[in-house]
């Protein structure tokens, strides 16, 4: 009687320290440049090597640009991160996908599309979307800076195990509403602390429907709700992704890993410490209105009114909509907005880019909304491009730019300006977050290219 999340935990535990937490190892470590530097630095000055360097894949994705990525970095606190993560992959011989190389992009769009991710493996990443890869059955979690250096050094993490709980939602979902709207509707439910502590499974028949690229949006926000991780089943869809992925598990290896992944699923008896269950038919395209990715509602619903909340929620709620420029009770569809980002590790891999295009064949941006559609990875542009999306974007009045994490957290040069309304595709609303003082409202990749379309909120089951 063990859930999905026990089996693959068991498997990683090395030792335990008597009524203390675990050590548990690490078969994947993922890296970027913005939380890196201060542990090689750490290990570099205590003398310490890097104890198992092949476990370990780094990119470049937080603060690249997204055009002109065959010319230097401008920026040079970008530029010296750059140069800094390759020097150190280059002194301690770990395979760094950089500026230029055709596997470079966000890191969690590069790991599953590879196929270095696989179910059953414990991975980190110092940085918090790590719960993707969740999506495949394995446990992955963002770790601190202190934990990047200790992972380094010994390829293990000194842990407590998390609770568990397990999140279903069965039926049939509404037409229009994407993997993005799924988790935006849980979160605008349980809340943003609802997952503290726990590591979450998501099952049921929409998630055993949903494809992988679906799959790791919903894992991707597990955070947002306060979870340390979020996981899917293994099952033939994440086999069939998997398979001649670069990286993944070649002839007997393959029929050997796929036996022993068909034993990962919980079993029907297993416990879990918290169950939640929602019905796949109540789920509407979703936008949030407010400064955290809880703050959502359905497009056909109004802000809900402050007299509903209790006194502890009305001066976040309150501080939340001053910043927003918005009013309790009111609708935002039709309200206009000023910028469209089509990105992020939530929402820019290929079948997010297919969606947009298949929206905006034959019609025209509108003239006052800028738009950006920057695609996950150098393997998802190259898709999109020979797919021919990236004509379809031109000819509709967008413009496929080059992958990395942008307008997610601006710390590039894409950012939104002051007091602008951003329809974003990632996954963090928080106050600044796309730029000083700019205003996020998250969606699925279809509702922001709608948005982009009318140059204001639409619901996209009536346009
Ligand atoms: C920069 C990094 C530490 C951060 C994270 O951990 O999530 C970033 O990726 C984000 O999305 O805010
Ligand atoms: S795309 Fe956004 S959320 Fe994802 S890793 Fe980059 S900054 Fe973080």
């Amino acid at each position: 009687m063990r859930t999905l999340f026990d089996k693959v935990w068991d498997a990683h535990v090395v030792s335990q320290v008597e009524n203390g937490p675990q050590v548990v190892y690490i078969d994947k470590h993922l890296i970027h440049e913005v939380t890196s530097p201060q542990a090689f630095a750490e290990l570099e000055a205590r003398n310490i090597p890097i104890f198992r360097p092949e476990q370990i894949v780094a990119t470049a994705d937080h603060n690249v640009p997204t055009i002109n990525q065959d010319q230097p970095v401008r920026d040079p606190l970008s530029k010296q991160q750059l140069e800094q993560l390759a020097i150190n992959c280059e002194k301690n011989n770990i395979t760094f996908y950089g500026l230029g190389h055709p596997y470079q992009g966000i890191v969690h769009i590069i790991s599953p599309e590879l196929g270095i991710t696989q179910p059953g493996m414990s991975m980190v990443c110092g940085d918090s979307h790590t719960s993707t890869h969740g999506a495949f059955g394995a446990i992955a979690f963002g770790i601190g800076t202190s934990q990047v250096a200790q992972v380094f050094a010994s390829q293990c993490l000194l842990m407590n195990k998390p609770k568990s709980m397990r999140i279903k939602v069965n039926g049939k979902l509404n037409a229009n509403v994407q993997p993005k709207d799924v988790i935006l509707y849980i979160i605008s439910k349980i809340g943003t602390n609802a997952g503290t502590g726990y590591f979450c499974e998501y099952a049921g028949d929409v998630f055993e429907n949903m494809s992988m690229e679906g799959r790791m949006t919903v894992c991707n926000m597990s955070i947002e709700m306060g979870a340390r991780g979020g996981m899917i089943a293994p099952d033939e869809t994440t086999f069939q992704y998997l398979k001649d992925k670069p990286f993944a598990p070649k002839g007997e290896e393959w029929d050997k890993k796929v036996a022993y992944w068909k034993t990962l699923p919980s079993d029907t008896d297993a416990v879990f410490d918290e169950e939640i269950e929602f019905d796949a038919a109540d789920i509407y395209p979703m936008i949030t209105f407010g400064t955290n990715p809880g703050m959502g509602i359905s497009v056909k619903e109004t802000i809900p009114s402050k007299d509903s909340l209790n006194e502890n929620e009305k001066e976040s709620f309150e501080k939340a909509l001053k910043y927003m420029g918005f009013k309790d009770n009111q609708s935002i569809v039709n309200y206009p907005i000023d910028y469209v980002f089509i990105g992020s590790c939530t929402n820019a891999r290929i079948e997010d880019l297919r969606e947009v295009a298949n929206y905006v064949k034959g019609k025209q941006r509108n003239e006052n909304v800028v738009a950006w559609i920057v695609p996950g990875s150098k393997q998802v542009e190259r898709q999109a491009i020979e797919e021919g999306l990236d004509k379809v974007f031109e000819a509709s009045g967008f413009k496929l730019r080059e992958p990395g994490c942008s307008a997610c957290l601006a710390m590039n040069e894409d950012k939104i300006p002051e007091g602008k309304y951003c329809v974003s595709t990632s996954n963090r609303n928080f106050e600044g977050r796309q730029g000083p003082n700019s205003r996020t409202l998250l969606a699925s990749p279809l509702m922001a290219a709608a948005a982009a379309i009318h140059g204001k909120i639409v619901d996209v089951n009536k346009n």
